[in-house]
């Protein structure tokens, strides 16, 4: 893929844009065009620990010499001898479904200076497609895709510590796993990651080189990426597991139901018998629903010990199962009852939704999910709590250039936040900038919620609250928020939400819009599976950044800058337009 998106089918026309990529950037320039929220003293501490290497992509020649002729074409000399590749030729096999024999794909690194004479490299995979081999439809698939396309950073010194602080860095900044491996035949690991679609530079891959064998890293790393065809050679078993994905759903809501996470240890194990007297439940039947949740990594289950269990199972909460607690400040247990209570019961009318437009829970429940909730205090309540529960996408925010700047003044500064639930994020905003003042508009219950919530935060003294509707966007503000607003809604009642923001915003003020993005190449993201639960449930949708862009710029605001948050969700930072 070139820069402007295009793609060029062409080994030699693609070999070249490769070199010229590598002899035009250094790593400080690259590092943000990959990370766009990568900047100030987080990028200058980044930069000195690693360079960029080279750029990588995978040709695919009919014989050797056809590969040096092109290699010539485009100034490259190579003066040493091809390596057998291990990891491009799993990927490929596991992608394609074809044997690891029939893929001999080697690795060069014809050298290429870098724009001030720095050592670098274009790492070329080649696999021989010779005429008529039955190679070629897999060989147009990856000219077309560029899969395996990406730019190298390399560790200038090959240090644990250093590669897990990287690692961290990019995960912080949108960068998704994407697979790796350890090559024996150079002694180097690679960890490969996915960069924000917001990415400016073309490549959305990312290698980061290590000289020496860092299994450890290297593992929890895999672990961390979703497999690009999960168990492909075995599609019966595949599609059992997926079939009954709503026992995951419900098997989650059931442990959270009966306290199981709150009953259980993180660091000791409990038995079933233990467990089943905690919680009311019987023994046989726990260690069932524990069984299926240790396959998911929810609970453990420990080696017996004979004497202390008498030959009982124990089970230990894992990090994934503590997040279920009700006492954990991260908990996520709302979330699994929501999933598992009203938007369960909707999907089973998305056949519905797909037929007529209809949200499935509007068919169900014969009303908007809004008022429903809005008229049940414990389904209001529960729904509040559930959004708070993913509010760790909101932690970055206080520090968000935009709030840090408002904060600055010597004016009290105040930030409008529209439609903001129970005040979870404007709480964290205050709290953060003593200096600001808040203002949040919300229906009337949701008002009397967030009210408690920041008088209990220690900055309700600071926060004004207006019962209303989008269209009693407070004026005078001086930072508008709109967070996981606009994918409730289609397209013209957002163009009507922008137009009551654009309309109550002073010539100064910013828009910061939340939400999460459709990727533009279709790769696998939580946005697009939340475009299927905001159809079926609200009749809203999640979109790309420039459906966002255009939305905006109808009601005359201007699209500035997108910055990652965790979850894969970003913000969007607008003005009006000039
Ligand atoms: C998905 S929640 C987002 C809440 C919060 N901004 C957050 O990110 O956690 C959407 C919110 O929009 C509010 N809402 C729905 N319709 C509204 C309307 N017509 N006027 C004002 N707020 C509305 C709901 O009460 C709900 O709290």
């Amino acid at each position: 893929m070139l820069p402007d998106g295009t793609t060029l089918t062409d080994d030699t026309a693609r070999l070249r844009a490769a070199v010229d990529f590598v002899r035009e950037h250094d790593t400080a320039t690259l590092l943000p065009l990959l990370l766009p929220g990568l900047r100030g003293p987080e990028l200058e501490s980044l930069a000195p620990h690693c360079r960029f290497a080279h750029a990588g992509l995978l040709l695919f020649p009919t014989d050797p010499q056809d590969l040096r002729r092109r290699l010539a074409d485009c100034g490259l000399a190579v003066d040493t001898p091809s390596q057998p590749s291990v990891v491009v030729r799993e990927r490929l096999a596991r992608r394609h479904r074809r044997d690891l024999a029939e893929l001999d794909v080697r690795i060069l690194r014809p050298r290429v200076e870098g724009p001030a004479g720095e050592r670098r490299a274009v790492e070329v995979f080649a696999l021989a497609v010779p005429p008529h081999s039955d190679l070629g439809a897999l060989a147009a698939h990856e000219r077309a895709r560029g899969h395996e396309a990406h730019l190298a950073l390399e560790l200038e010194h090959p240090d644990p510590l250093v590669l897990r602080g990287l690692c961290a860095v990019l995960a912080r900044h949108g960068a998704r796993p994407d697979g790796g491996g350890y090559n024996p035949h150079e002694d180097g690991t690679v960890l490969y990651f996915i960069t924000p679609a917001a990415g400016a530079c073309g490549y959305r891959r990312l290698e980061l080189y290590t000289p020496g064998d860092h299994r450890d890293a290297l593992d929890d790393h895999l672990r961390a990426a979703p497999q690009e065809h999960p168990d492909a050679s075995r599609p019966a078993e595949t599609l059992l597991r997926l079939l009954t994905g709503a026992w995951t759903t419900q098997a989650l809501a059931a442990f959270a139901r009966l306290g199981l996470p709150d009953a259980m240890d993180p660091h000791a194990a409990t038995s079933t018998g233990e467990l089943a007297r905690r919680t009311a439940t019987r023994p046989e039947n726990l260690g069932t629903l524990l069984r299926y949740l240790t396959m998911l990594d929810v609970v453990a289950e420990h080696a017996e010990d004979a004497e202390d269990t008498a030959g009982e199972e124990s089970f230990r909460l894992t990090r994934l199962g503590a997040l279920l607690r009700a006492d954990s400040p991260d908990t996520m247990r709302p979330l699994a009852l929501m999933y598992a209570g009203p938007f369960y019961r909707s999907f089973a009318a998305l056949d519905h939704t797909v037929r007529t437009g209809q949200p499935g829970f509007d068919h169900l429940f014969g009303e908007n999910h809004f008022d429903h909730f809005a008229r049940d205090p414990e389904l209001a309540d529960l729904f509040d709590r559930s959004m708070a529960a993913s509010s760790r996408m909101f932690e970055p925010l206080p520090a968000h250039p935009v709030i840090t700047a408002a904060a600055r003044t010597s004016t009290p500064r105040t930030v409008v936040d529209v439609a903001g639930g129970n005040g979870e994020l404007l709480g964290r905003i205050l709290t953060a900038h003593p200096g600001l003042r808040g203002t949040l508009l919300e229906r009337p219950h949701a008002v009397e919620a967030a009210r408690r919530a920041l008088d209990s935060a220690g900055c309700g003294a600071r926060c004004d609250y207006r019962s209303g509707d989008f269209a009693d966007v407070p004026h005078g503000g001086d930072v508008y928020v709109l967070s996981r607003i606009l994918h409730d809604w289609d397209d013209d009642r957002c163009r009507e939400i922008l137009r009551h923001c654009a309309r109550a915003m002073p010539a100064h003020a910013d828009l910061l819009v939340i939400e999460r993005l459709l990727p533009a190449d279709g790769s696998p993201s939580l946005a697009t599976a939340w475009d299927l639960h905001m159809m079926c449930n609200v009749g809203g949708r999640e979109r790309r950044a420039e459906h966002y862009a255009r939305l905006l710029a109808d009601a005359g605001l201007e699209l500035l800058d997108r910055t990652p948050l965790p979850l894969e969700a970003y913000v969007l930072h607008a003005r009006k337009a000039r």
